[in-house]
């Protein structure tokens, strides 16, 4: 059989090679031919599909990642966590809905110019969709070892632009090890390979994350995502900027609620609020409660609240109700007004100071009649707003009024330059001179840091938010020194008040035993007076040198912290003599967290394109809020990195433009509706008088131009500290 199918075949192939070779030639030509076509189409299948699965299938034999739904931020004393939930279309009316409920919004009819990047698309799969539910569950649930106090759940945001909601929550880096057992032990770094994270901590707990979890954190630079989140919520959140004001009636309008705006006066965080808890209740604990964690080690465990060095056990109880301990307070020195007089109102956080001799308010801008508040006599044109004496002179609080009305301001329309002052563990403050322009002009480590490390050192406090409720109850002028205490009386050559604070915890030096009197809440109330004073000053300083009229206070010390935000309100208008504002923002600490998340998973169009042609002359000096190839991770398959796109290539260049010209005819617009913003004088009007000395009058030279940018007069008698070499001077 075989022999004569071989000869068979033998025959048929002699013979067709008898018949015709040319014939034998061409069929094995489209053989091999079809069979390389099949190899190459095989081969782009593998590949594409590699491609794709790199996505679901990660270095670590992940099948799933997740990872583009986070921004992380890993700060010095907070890490903070951005994630994004999908909101699927069955669920989007009633979460626009409740949205609505919040009296805040996300700006209705936007079109959107972000552009998913392809981690975020492939969520859509039922196998990414599993993950997600199960990481939207554990990180929910009740009795989750996540707890809701970590959850900033009333930051919670729809966003119609993302088309999803934005979560936040954190928690205290020092507890780093134990967030990456609780993650392990969940299992949720199975569907994760990788997430966008900033903050010095994405370099520090790289190895750590790693090698425990096998999740690679991309780097990203934090003053760039902190610029991209702030941004994005000024551009796209109704009522997330705001100020505080001593009278209700200087709130901005802003659109009516069914057009997608607020009340004017209606804070979706604050109080005013019907119906919603405030997120910084004192319950709202920022660390992950000993109870999930380890055992603190002994020295971190509570003190009996007893100041170093001071005797307090006999007399101080540990929580003192206001006025309940005056016969223990020293009397008040000098200017007797108000001094160590605690009213229900100053207890209750609602006054930043008791003197009433001056009038730093805007009743000037208005007709006394407008005020409710104004006493007659004050009113409009009537009382010259008196200039400021020495930077030191808000520090008192002369305080008129009390600047506890939080009004809304419009984020939108941003007035160039304007500064950001954030205050985390440290402090750094940029200038931003456009969208996605900025640069960091100073900083100091006078910041958050320093505050709650000093009160766990001199109180018994085991949160932030327990230390600033007890600040509520604080008299600082139990522990400084007036002006009053040193002359008697006022410095009124130079306008010094005697209720002007002379020095910081001053008092504490010239009393017998300053444990007799120094209470706990006293000092947690100088202290954040203290470090308070200084961040303004020196914001404001950076203002007057960088032509500013707005600040952007931003960072978690202003958390749960109305007597700073109140503070700063004030001694901005009050210093600058009404010229300046000070601006504070809801989602206040998370703007780095976000931006991460924003880098990695979206690329924004309008900006990062207008930057290339509009910000190419700026571009040696100042940074853009934008990834670079050093900070983002291009995802597999695809041209473009994580972040912004950079715009490059014929279209790009195209779209580049066109944002180019957008924005230019958006800058060349009247930036804003209202005529006292828009009226502002610009800071090259504000000119500070010389007859008030101090160290002031050097900042401006005869032609009117800042001198401290330089390198001259500067108070001390050194150059200027840029930001740089304010790092060097520190370390020397
Ligand atoms: N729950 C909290 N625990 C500790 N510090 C807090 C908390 N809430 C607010 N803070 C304040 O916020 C500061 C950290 O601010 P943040 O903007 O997160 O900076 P960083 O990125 O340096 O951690 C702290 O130093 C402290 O002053
Ligand atoms: C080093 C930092 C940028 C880190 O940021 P943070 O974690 O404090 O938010 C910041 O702490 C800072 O700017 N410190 C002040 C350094 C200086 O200019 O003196």
């Amino acid at each position: 059989m075989t022999a004569s199918a071989v000869q068979a075949g033998g025959g048929v192939g002699s013979g067709r090679r008898g018949t015709g070779g040319g014939s034998w030639q061409t069929t094995l030509f489209v053989l091999l031919a079809a069979g390389a076509v099949v190899a190459v189409a095989a081969r782009t299948r593998s590949k594409k599909r590699r491609r794709t699965m790199s996505y679901v299938l990660g270095p670590d034999g992940k099948h799933v990642d997740i990872g583009a739904i986070f921004g992380l931020d890993v700060g010095g004393t907070l890490s903070k966590l951005v994630y994004f939930e999908q909101t699927r279309k069955s669920r989007k009316v009633e979460r626009m809905q409740q949205q609505k409920r919040r009296n805040y919004t996300d700006k209705p009819f936007q079109k959107s110019t972000l552009k998913r990047s392809a981690s975020l698309e492939n969520l859509s799969t039922p196998r990414h969709t599993k993950a997600l539910d199960a990481f939207y569950a554990f990180i929910q649930a009740e009795g989750s070892p996540v707890r809701a106090e970590l959850r900033d759940d009333n930051l919670t945001f729809f966003s119609r632009v993302l088309g999803g909601e934005l979560h936040f929550m954190r928690f205290e880096t020092r507890y780093m090890d134990r967030v990456v057992e609780i993650v392990k032990s969940n299992r949720l770094h199975h569907s994760i390979n990788s997430m966008g994270c900033t903050g010095g901590g994405a370099y520090k707990f790289s190895d750590l994350f790693q090698e425990r979890l096998g999740i690679v954190l991309r780097k990203m630079d934090e003053l760039d995502c902190l610029m991209r989140g702030l941004e994005f919520v000024l551009q796209h959140v109704v009522g997330e900027c705001y100020t505080y004001k001593p009278d209700k009636s200087l709130s901005l309008p802003l659109p009516s609620p069914g057009a997608g705006g607020l009340d004017n006066r209606m804070s979706w965080r604050g109080s005013h609020a019907p119906g919603l808890s405030s997120p910084h209740s004192s319950s709202c604990s920022g660390a992950i409660s000993p109870t999930q964690l380890p055992e603190a080690p002994p020295h971190e465990k509570a003190k009996p609240r007893r100041l170093p060095g001071l005797n307090l056990s006999a007399s101080a109880p540990l929580t003192v109700a206001a006025g309940s301990t005056e016969e223990r307070r020293p009397p008040p020195y000098g200017d007797d007004r108000g001094l160590g007089l605690s009213t229900a109102a100053e207890v209750a956080g609602e006054s930043l100071c008791n003197d009433n001799s001056e009038v730093p308010t805007r009743e000037r801008d208005q007709p006394a009649s407008s005020s409710p508040s104004s006493p007659p006599g004050r009113g409009y044109g009537q009382e010259p707003r008196r200039p400021p004496t020495s930077t030191g002179a808000a520090n008192a609080g002369n305080l008129k009024q009390e600047w506890k009305y939080k009004v809304q301001r419009s984020g939108e329309h941003v007035i160039y330059p304007y500064l950001v002052v954030n205050i985390g563990s440290g402090v750094s403050i940029l200038k931003v001179e456009g969208p996605g322009r900025y640069e960091r002009i100073s900083g100091s480590s006078l910041g958050g840091g320093t505050y709650w490390g000093l009160c766990r050192l001199l109180t018994g406090c085991k949160s932030f938010d327990e230390v600033l409720d007890l600040a509520e109850m604080g008299d600082a002028t139990m522990v400084d020194m007036t002006v009053g205490d040193i002359y008697g009386r006022g410095y009124d050559k130079f306008h010094l008040s005697s209720s002007v604070i002379a020095s910081s915890f001053g008092k504490l030096a010239t009393c017998h035993d300053p444990g007799e009197v120094i209470r706990e809440e006293d000092m947690a109330r100088a202290l954040l007076m203290m470090i308070t004073g200084n961040i303004g000053q020196v914001a404001y300083l950076n203002a007057v040198i960088h032509r500013a009229t707005h600040i952007y206070f931003v960072g978690n010390f202003l958390r749960h912290n109305k007597i700073s935000c109140r503070r700063l309100a004030y001694a901005i208008d009050y210093w600058s003599a009404g010229k300046m504002e000070a601006l504070f923002l809801e989602h206040e600490g998370y703007f780095g967290a976000l931006g991460a998340f924003l880098n990695s998973s979206y690329v924004e169009d309008l900006h990062a394109h207008a930057q290339e042609s509009v910000g190419a002359s700026q571009a040696k000096r100042s940074h853009r809020a934008t990834p670079n190839k050093d900070n983002i991770v291009a995802e597999p398959g695809t041209s473009e990195s994580c972040g912004m796109s950079n715009g490059k290539g014929g279209k790009g260049a195209n779209k580049a433009d066109h944002a180019a010209a957008r924005l230019q005819h958006h800058e060349s617009m009247p930036i804003h509706s209202d005529p006292r913003i828009r009226d502002a004088p610009r800071l090259e009007s504000l000119r500070l008088e010389k007859s008030y000395g101090g160290f002031l009058e050097p900042v401006v030279d005869e032609s009117g131009d800042p001198l401290l940018g330089t390198d001259q007069r500067v108070s001390d008698g050194r150059t200027n500290r840029s930001s740089q070499s304010a790092a060097v001077a520190t370390e020397v």
